[in-house]
C-alpha cells in the first residue's frame, strides 16, 4: 500500500477577507508526482506555504512525513525541499556559496554542492561564478539544486520550468523521474499543462480556493465524459465510404478527412465500424481530451473526485 507523505483535510487559511483556501483535503503519497494547477489567484501558493509550514492553516488540519509542518520540526524541515515561484539569491555569492549557506541553513552537508549543480547542468565554472552574472534558466537551475539538498523525500515546486528553454525542461523533468523512482513525493504547481499531461501521475485542480478535482488523466477523463474525436483519411483511390451506421456524426474537414467526436462508450463500436475496409484507410487518429479541456471542463463544474 502507498504511505502518505501529505495529508490535508477539511484545510481552510483565510487572511483578511479573503478565504485563500477553502475546505481542502488531499494525499500524497510516497513516489507520487502531483501537479497542482488552477487559475491565477486559485490558492496554489497558500497550499504550498501551508504544507511548508510557513503560514497556519485557519481550519483542517494538516501532516507532513508524520508531523505538523508549522511546528517547527528540524527532522522534517531537512526532508523537504521547496522551489519558490520566484527565486531572488545574493547577487554576490557564486553558485557553489550559494549552494553552502542553503546547506548551513538546512542543517546539511554541502560536501555535494558540486555534484549537486551539475545535476541541473549547472557545470564548475558556472558554479565558481557570481549569481549576478546568471541568466534566468540559471538562476532557476540554482533554485532546484538548492530545493534538491539533503536529498528531500518531497519536493514542492511552484512554477518550476519557468524561465527554462525546451532541452532543459526535458532534463528536468528527467530529473524528476529519477526523484520519484527512489520515491520522492513531487507536487508541481504549474500553468504550463501540456508539458505536465504525461509527466504528472495525478492532476489536482484549484478553483477559487476550492480543490474541483483529483485524479489521473484516465480517472478525470471518466468522470468528464468529454467527447473523443476520430479522424478518417481515405486511401488514394478507395471509394469514400459514409459511416451511417454508427453514433457519430460525420463531417468532412478542409482537408478531405471525415471527422467526428464521439462519447468513449462509442469509441469501439465506431472504429469496429470504419476499420471494416482497412485497405481503404491511409491515415486513423485517435484523439483523447487534453489536460487543456479537462482543466477548462472541471472549472466549469463543482467538485468532483475519483
Ligand atoms: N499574504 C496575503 N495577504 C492577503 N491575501 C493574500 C495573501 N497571499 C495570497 N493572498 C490571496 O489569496 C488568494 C490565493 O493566492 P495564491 O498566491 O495562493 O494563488 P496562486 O494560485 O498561487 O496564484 P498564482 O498562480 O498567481 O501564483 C489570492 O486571492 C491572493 O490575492
Amino acid at each position: 500500500m502507498k504511505k502518505p507523505t501529505v495529508v490535508l483535510s477539511g484545510v481552510a487559511k483565510r487572511y483578511g477577507k479573503v478565504e485563500a483556501v477553502k475546505n481542502v483535503s488531499f494525499t500524497l503519497n510516497e513516489g507520487e508526482t502531483v501537479a497542482l494547477v488552477g487559475h491565477n489567484g486559485a490558492g496554489k501558493t497558500t497550499l504550498i506555504k501551508l504544507m511548508l509550514g510557513l503560514i497556519r492553516p485557519s481550519g483542517g488540519s494538516i501532516n507532513v512525513m508524520g508531523e505538523d509542518p508549522a511546528a517547527g520540526d528540524v527532522a522534517v524541515r531537512k526532508k523537504l525541499g521547496y522551489l519558490p515561484e520566484s527565486v531572488a539569491f545574493h547577487a554576490a555569492l557564486t553558485g557553489r556559496e550559494t549552494i553552502a549557506f542553503y546547506a548551513r541553513l538546512k542543517h546539511v552537508g554541502p560536501s555535494n554542492s558540486l555534484e549537486l549543480l551539475e545535476r541541473v547542468g549547472l557545470g564548475a565554472d558556472a558554479a565558481d561564478r557570481p549569481v549576478r552574472t546568471y541568466s534566468k534558466g540559471m538562476r532557476q537551475r540554482l533554485g532546484l539544486a538548492q530545493a534538491l539538498l539533503g536529498e528531500p523525500r518531497l519536493l514542492l515546486l511552484d512554477e518550476p520550468t519557468s524561465g527554462l528553454d525546451p532541452a532543459l525542461r526535458r532534463r528536468f523533468y528527467d530529473l524528476l523521474s529519477e526523484l520519484r523512482s527512489k520515491g520522492t513525493t513531487i507536487l508541481l504547481s504549474s500553468h504550463a499543462l501540456t508539458e505536465l499531461e504525461d509527466r504528472a501521475d495525478r492532476l489536482l485542480i484549484v478553483n477559487k480556493g476550492v480543490a474541483v478535482a483529483d485524479g489521473t488523466m484516465d480517472d478525470l477523463r471518466g468522470l468528464a465524459r468529454l467527447p473523443i474525436r476520430v479522424s478518417v483519411k481515405f486511401a488514394a483511390g478507395a471509394t469514400v465510404r459514409s459511416f451511417t451506421n454508427g453514433p457519430a456524426a460525420w463531417r468532412v474537414t478542409e482537408d478531405g478527412r471525415l471527422e467526428a467526436d464521439v462519447a468513449m462508450v462509442d469509441k469501439i463500436a465506431l472504429l469496429k465500424e470504419v476499420t471494416t475496409c482497412p485497405d481503404d484507410i491511409a491515415d486513423l487518429q485517435v484523439t483523447e481530451p487534453t489536460l487543456d479541456d479537462l482543466y477548462a471542463h472541471f472549472l466549469g463544474a463543482g467538485k468532483i473526485t475519483s
